[in-house]
């Protein structure tokens, strides 16, 4: 939940990582005090329990944009010093925070992988300098705010629901920030190359003053100094490499936004700052199955860090030193874009489909589609078939990811043999 952020600079966060290191010093030499009893944590969560009586009620509290403006409202109004923990616009914020929470609603009678969500959040905002103090504010924010917008058929059995799932979440946040307090809250990166691809289009390489841990396949969440605490996220477009240097493929979405201020206002010496790396878009070893890609705009920078990992483990050259695979598997890539032109890194393609014999391209062009001319990628796919042994790994605008799904899905191809990440759309990131 990005909602609950903050930062407020340098100094902020120099002291949060003296706490940690104090914290993590004790840990590892067991003068921790023991974990108090926590009965929430004891007993299992009923979250189907908590889950009817929060749709029950949902009515009176959805659309969210209304409570979750009151939520910030009465949090800044109680707490005017928490306003500079978060960025300038609140735009993103909210759409943010209503994700989560419809995320938190519809999976609630699922608690092991609403936690496992919340946990790998909790990892992720520790970037942000978030401690229990700001999600305690934040509980008695959204209490005021639930009653405020219900109004009076609101019932006090909805809002305990409301506050156990909250807490609930919160406990795997905390638990999975206490879980990586070992490694840094974030990274420091400076900007070594930034090419102008498209008018629109920019990539980027950054190399980090620390080492950075991640995948192919994964992605960060960046901030750039033109606009503190607001943090968007990008696929890392390059396998991990001995130099610790990072690539990424950033489409200005918007004006006044992230990408904007990445494609337009950043110049090589700029630093950057990097959240952890996430994702479960990577490559495992499991059976060694053919595999497709398919990929959209910029949602071909994992599957090109993808690939540059499969030439890596096939002594091909380029990527990281893994082991050898045990047979070697053919890549069928579906490359969409809107034109000729967008397929901004086709030298690499040319180079790569003419060296690796294991990798077959198909791009997918929306001009000369026909009439319509969205959503051509998908049907490729569907045209070509015979994908049900495949294992797909699939990248883009979310409706092209949402339509290759579909299409695989009715083509037979069970879902454990599908690879994708959410992303969040937003009209100005
Ligand atoms: N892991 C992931 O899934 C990643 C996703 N992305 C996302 O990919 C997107 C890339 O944006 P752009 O480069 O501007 O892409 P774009 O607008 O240039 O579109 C690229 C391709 O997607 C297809 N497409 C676009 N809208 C569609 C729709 N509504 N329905 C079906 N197909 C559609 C087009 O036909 C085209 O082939 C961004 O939304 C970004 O957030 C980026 C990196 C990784």
């Amino acid at each position: 939940m990005h909602a609950f952020t903050g930062t407020v600079g340098n100094e902020y966060h120099a002291l949060l990582a003296r706490h940690d290191a104090m914290r993590l010093r004790r840990r590892m030499l067991g003068q921790d005090r023991a974990p108090e009893p926590d009965l929430a944590r004891a007993v299992p969560y009923d979250g189907a329990a908590d889950q009817r009586l929060i749709v029950r009620y949902l009515p009176l509290v959805t659309p969210f944009d209304e409570l979750i403006g009151r939520l910030y409202d009465e949090m800044f109004a109680r707490w005017p010093s928490l306003r500079r923990l978060f960025p300038a616009s609140m735009e993103f914020q909210r759409t943010h925070l209503a994700r989560a929470f419809r995320y938190l609603i519809e999976n609630l009678d699922r608690p092991d992988e609403v936690a496992a969500f919340f946990t790998r959040l909790g990892r992720d905002h520790r970037k942000l300098g978030v401690r229990p103090v700001h999600y305690e504010t934040f509980e008695a924010a959204l209490c005021v705010a639930l009653r405020k917008s219900a109004g009076p058929g609101w019932s006090e059995a909805a809002e305990q629901a409301w506050v156990r799932m909250l807490r609930f979440a919160v406990a795997a946040m905390v638990d999975g920030a206490e879980a990586t307090l070992a490694e840094p809250a974030y990274w420091r990166g400076t900007v070594v190359g930034h090419e102008l691809r498209r008018p629109d289009l920019a990539v980027l390489r950054v190399r980090t003053d620390e080492p950075y841990p991640y995948r192919a396949g994964q992605y960060a969440a960046v901030e750039s100094p033109l606009l503190p605490q607001a943090w968007r996220q990008y696929s890392l477009a390059c396998a991990p490499r001995p130099v610790r240097e990072l690539e990424f493929h950033v489409r200005q979405t918007g004006t006044g936004g992230v990408s904007e201020a990445l494609v337009a206002h950043t110049r090589v010496g700029d630093t950057l700052r990097l959240g952890p790396a996430q994702g479960t878009m990577t490559l495992d070893d499991g059976p060694a199955r053919e595999l497709l890609m398919v990929a959209g705009g910029t949602g071909w920078a994992p599957v090109k860090a993808l690939l540059e990992e499969l030439a890596g483990r096939r002594g091909g050259g380029g990527g990281p030193a893994l082991p050898a695979v045990r047979e070697p598997r053919g890549v069928q890539l579906f490359l969409g874009a809107r034109s000729r032109d967008e397929l901004y890194d086709a030298r690499v393609l040319t180079r790569w489909a003419e060296r690796h014999r294991w990798l077959h391209v198909v791009p997918v062009l929306d001009e000369g589609a026909g009439a319509g001319g969205r959503g051509p990628v998908a049907e490729a796919v569907a045209r070509r078939g015979g994908w049900s042994g495949h294992l797909a790994f699939v990248s883009g605008p979310p409706a092209m990811v949402g339509a290759t799904l579909a299409r695989l899905t009715a083509a037979g191809l069970p879902a454990g043999q599908v690879r994708y990440d959410p992303v969040l759309d937003s009209p100005a990131a």
